[in-house]
């Protein structure tokens, strides 16, 4: 089939019945919910796009194995070219979203392409393996599938391992092999998007330890398997506000939900690991779905940044307070972030690392460099457009205030902006400001650039670690070096004239 349209993904989803929970109510037509309708509709205009002639050759190619279209993201990519393809199709996503869609079709779409260029590595514990990645992969790309993924325990008691949790099957694992494949009960977090998507891979960070086995496991599954239980936060909004009240709220809100699996048969085709330790250890290191789908999200974050930050600069001008010295400080700051991250990911894509199989990757250290970098630059942007809208970001009339004929005068004479900003225009700016920067979904989208790659303190400390195996820190040898060779001339030095 390849490349599928947007009413094709809507299709998919009336044809399944995932069992969603949200509000203490089972969720029976998902595509007609109010908190989900408006996202599906975001999602479905991103699978429109492949077929859109101003973005189809820049996001899709045919792919050489089935002759058929598909997208960028099932790409594997063999030169800097391939690494173009995939940016591109990484920046009209997130452009289309203002990068506040974190878990569109791409990014999981990068993460399985990566496991299974590189799934070679699992025919050590089990060809079967191995074999059932590939196979998934292949699936997904030709039917244009939409994951969501659940890698995370979830956050009961950290200071122990899962088998040591009160339940043996708090956290996800294996209770039993049948004929028919790997039963698994318990609990994962924090599936995003997952009542709208087709079909969840569970997989893990490394950090396995002795004792662990049962949770040592990697699969996929159809998101409405029975037994599979998705468990919403609660929503951000209802779906009836309006897009004038919450320009982005009414849109992007991207659902988080807890994944619990009562016996939940796994056929074995779909098992891609199970009681190995090791394996599990060894899929993020050797598959490299770190790395590449960083691309994505480092492309991602980027547009994200550079949006709150053009909302900070709009917003300042609109109310002439970028005529002072102290808000142009802050201003320049973030635009200076918003350069650094852009020029991180050239970095990225210049400096790509080749392996042995042809494939090449986006060099890790600029995008690690993001990850570790976005988690504070993002929150500052928005600090800044806090400060700057100050208290004018709570005088923000409602639409129905807006269009009341009593109200309109009133509304026209003192929610005006600098000469030339009317009010209409500066109160839609600062409606759109206090969605980023206020609302709970502003917050959430500040979360999630916070942890969507994991905790940013540990993964600092990664990044360290890895360094100093890599790096000799040679410049202290030279210098100290270079001192001792000059041991005894300082004196003579000293007393002579530098002409
Ligand atoms: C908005 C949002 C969307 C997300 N979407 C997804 C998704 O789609 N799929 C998915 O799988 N995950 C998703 N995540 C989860 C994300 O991967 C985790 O939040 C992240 O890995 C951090 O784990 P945690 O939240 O369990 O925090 P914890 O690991 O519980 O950490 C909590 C705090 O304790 C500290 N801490 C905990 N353990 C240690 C330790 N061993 N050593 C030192 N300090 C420690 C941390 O520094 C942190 O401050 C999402 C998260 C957010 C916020």
């Amino acid at each position: 089939m390849g490349i599928r349209t947007g009413a094709q993904y809507i299709d998919g989803l009336k044809s399944r019945k995932p069992e969603v929970w949200l509000g203490g109510e089972k969720v029976e037509d998902i595509v007609n919910h109010p908190v989900f309708k408006q996202p599906i509709l975001e999602i479905a205009k991103l699978y429109d796009m492949q077929f859109d002639p101003a973005y189809q050759d820049k996001i899709t190619h045919i792919c050489e194995e089935t002759g058929e279209r598909i997208s960028n993201a099932f790409l594997v990519p063999k030169s800097s070219e391939d690494i173009k393809k995939r940016g591109d199709l990484f920046e009209a996503y997130a452009k289309s979203t203002f990068g506040l869609m974190g878990r569109t079709p791409d990014f999981l779409n990068i993460v399985l392409t990566s496991m299974a260029s590189n799934s070679w590595f699992l025919d050590k514990y089990n060809p079967e393996w191995s074999k059932n990645v590939q196979n998934y992969f292949k699936f997904v790309r030709d039917n244009d599938i939409f994951l969501t993924h659940a890698i995370i325990n979830p956050q009961n008691d950290r200071s122990k391992p899962s088998y040591e949790q009160k339940d043996l099957f708090t956290h996800l694992g294996a209770v039993e092999e049948t004929v028919d494949g790997l039963v698994v009960r318990g609990a994962k977090m924090l599936a995003t998007l997952a009542p709208i998507t087709d079909e969840v891979i569970i997989y893990s960070f490394p950090g396995f330890h002795e004792g662990d086995e049962r949770y040592a496991l990697a699969f996929a599954l159809p998101i409405d398997t029975p037994g599979l239980k998705i468990l919403c936060r609660e929503q951000m909004q209802d779906g009836k506000r309006s897009f004038f009240d919450h320009p982005l709220a009414s849109r992007f809100e991207e659902m988080d939900a807890v994944l619990v699996f009562e016996d939940v048969l796994i056929p074995w085709n779909r098992v891609f690991i199970h009681n190995n330790v090791e394996a599990a250890n060894n899929l993020y290191p050797k598959t490299g779905i770190a790395q590449q789908p960083a691309h994505q999200s480092g492309v991602r974050g980027y547009v994200k940044l550079a949006f709150a930050v053009e909302v900070a600069c709009r917003l300042a001008d609109s109310i002439g307070v970028d005529v002072y010295l102290n808000v142009q400080n802050d201003l320049g700051e973030l635009l200076q972030s918003v350069e650094t991250i852009r020029a991180l990911l050239r970095v990225s894509e210049i400096e790509y690392e080749t392996l042995p199989s042809g494939e090449v990757r986006p060099a890790w250290e600029p995008l690690e460099t993001i990850r570790g970098l976005l988690p504070t630059m993002y929150p500052r942007a928005i600090e800044v457009i806090q400060t700057i809208g100050a208290g004018g970001l709570l005088m923000s009339p409602t639409e129905a205030d807006f269009e009341h004929p009593e109200l309109r005068d009133a509304m026209d004479k003192y929610y005006v902006g600098r000469e030339g900003v009317s009010s209409l225009d500066r109160i839609q700016l600062f409606k759109l400001a206090w969605d980023l920067c206020g609302e709970a979904f502003g917050q959430r989208a500040l979360q999630y650039e916070r942890y969507y790659t994991g905790d940013p303190i540990r993964k600092r400390a990664i990044y360290y670690n890895q360094m100093k195996r890599k790096k000799t820190f040679s410049m202290v040898d030279d210098a100290l070096n270079g001192a001792k060779n000059l041991k005894g001339v300082s004196t003579n030095l000293a007393n002579s004239k530098v002409n």
